[in-house]
């Protein structure tokens, strides 16, 4: 099954992954099921928008508005009770609530969709993180990544789409030979969390792309199959999320010397690296490390991703009704007017109520009108209400991340006299030609 993180197609599909966007930050990932086309017995995805019926979901446009379903005439949706509108968002619901009044919009997922979505079996690395991670690791179509400790999947995906250059299982032996198909070899050592990965991996059409190894990497190290004698993932790049990524690190030597057959890493190029910590005296013990091995090229950086929010700002007591405005005074006058308006009105009140009058009644028994309050900045000025107040800007401080610390290195390819000498041999350097071009013309 082509993967819908990859190959989402134009529509959402039965037994496909999609994500059901309910508010910014929040959605839904909800596999739609075809397979009970009984309306009084059809799964129904429980929002707080309403019901949807996995048969309103299938086979939509990618982002459709999707309209909720009225309340179905059978015993649960009559049954139905109200809950709290938290509690509501759910992709399977024993119980309809009986409000059908909204809408949601249905997406392919995505590995940042994903990220945002995902059941959290572990702490997770953000895509803020991941994006900068997979750049600095020369991520590209066709090259291989180690990946430890799997965790809840977050940065697999990310890493599945920059690897992939198509399915090794649907091509035919021939273009097999030739291509280098993408891979992420990815290792984690809670039983649990590997299987649940692999699962949602083969959910989502991933299997081909990601080989998931249940596995303690600090003793065993990074080769496929049996931990000494397994074959060599051949990889570009590591990413260790792992609480001691320097105890791993001496299983990702060009020579190794723990009894492993060969080398997990891929002897003809550079291999990227990239540790994921917490604390600074992880880094200096990763560095440290690093350095004994032989890795080049070594820094450490954290990713402070802000979302940045630009906006105006529009104080004053007459912005009443406008969106986003702050009904405050924006100045003392304005401040004292209106305490001034409310003690006046206070007076009035007083001395009706002393006269026995109703306050909305005049003397006479009249309805009295409402008095509008003309002091608003709609009847004073021409100015339209978007360019109202003051542009601001403000940095949201709810975003989504964890603190981490990368450390990068670069551990170059292996090379020896003989390289060197064939190297010099084809490209000669600039000195190497004019020697030779002087020694010709003698
Ligand atoms: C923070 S989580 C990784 C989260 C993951 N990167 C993600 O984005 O979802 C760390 C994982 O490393 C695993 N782990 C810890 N020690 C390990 C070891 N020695 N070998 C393999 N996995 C290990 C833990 O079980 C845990 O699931």
């Amino acid at each position: 099954m082509p993967s819908p993180f990859l190959n989402p197609g134009a529509r959402s599909t039965a037994n496909g992954l999609s994500l059901l966007h309910l508010r910014r930050d929040n959605l839904l990932p909800v596999v739609l099921d075809a397979s009970d086309a009984d309306p009084s017995t059809e799964k129904i995805v429980t929002t707080r928008f309403g019901p949807f019926p996995h048969s309103t979901l299938l086979n939509k446009t990618w982002g459709s508005q999707i309209a909720s379903s009225n309340p179905p005439s059978n015993k649960r949706g009559k049954k139905a009770l109200k809950r709290k509108a938290d509690d509501l968002d759910s992709t399977e619901a024993d119980d309809v609530p009986a409000s059908a009044s909204g809408f949601i919009h249905i997406f392919p997922p995505t590995p940042e969709s994903w990220t945002s979505s995902l059941p959290h079996r572990t702490q997770v690395v953000y895509t803020p993180d991941y994006s900068y991670v997979l750049h600095r690791l020369r991520a590209r179509p066709g090259c291989t990544i180690i990946e430890a400790g799997a965790g809840s999947g977050s940065f697999t995906h990310a890493a599945a789409r920059a690897v992939f250059n198509g399915y090794s299982s649907a091509s035919s032996p021939k273009s097999k030979k030739r291509t280098r198909f993408g891979k992420v070899c990815s290792f984690e050592f809670h039983a649990q969390r590997a299987q649940k990965i692999r699962e949602e991996l083969a959910q989502h059409g991933l299997e081909d792309v990601v080989h998931t190894t249940h596995r303690d990497v600090y003793s065993d190290g990074f080769l496929l199959g049996d931990p000494k004698t397994g074959k060599s993932p051949r990889a570009n790049a590591v990413f260790l999320d792992l609480p001691a990524p320097w105890l791993a690190l001496k299983h990702l030597v060009r020579n190794p010397a723990d009894g492993a057959a060969v080398s997990p890493l891929d002897p003809s190029s550079p291999v990227f690296i990239c540790t994921f910590s917490p604390c600074m005296e992880q880094v200096q013990k990763t560095i440290s490390t690093l350095r004994q091995l032989g890795w080049l090229s070594i820094s450490m950086v954290e990713v402070n991703q802000r979302r940045i929010d630009v906006r105006r700002e529009l104080y004053g007591l007459g912005n009443e009704g406008v969106r986003g405005a702050v009904q405050f005074p924006k100045s003392v006058d304005e401040a004292i007017g209106k305490l001034r308006s409310e003690e006046d009105k206070m007076r009035e009140y007083r001395k009706l109520q002393k006269e026995g009058v109703n306050s909305n009644t005049d003397t006479n028994g009249n309805e009295r009108a409402v008095k509008e309050d003309d002091n608003t900045d709609e009847a004073k000025n021409e100015v339209p209400v978007y360019q109202r107040g003051r542009l601001i800007h403000r940095t949201e401080p709810d975003l989504k991340t964890h603190t981490s610390y990368l450390v990068f290195a670069v551990l170059p390819r292996p090379w020896s006299e003989e390289e060197e000498r064939r190297c010099r041999e084809r490209w000669p350097s600039r000195s190497e030609r004019n020697g030779e071009a002087a020694v010709k013309t003698e």
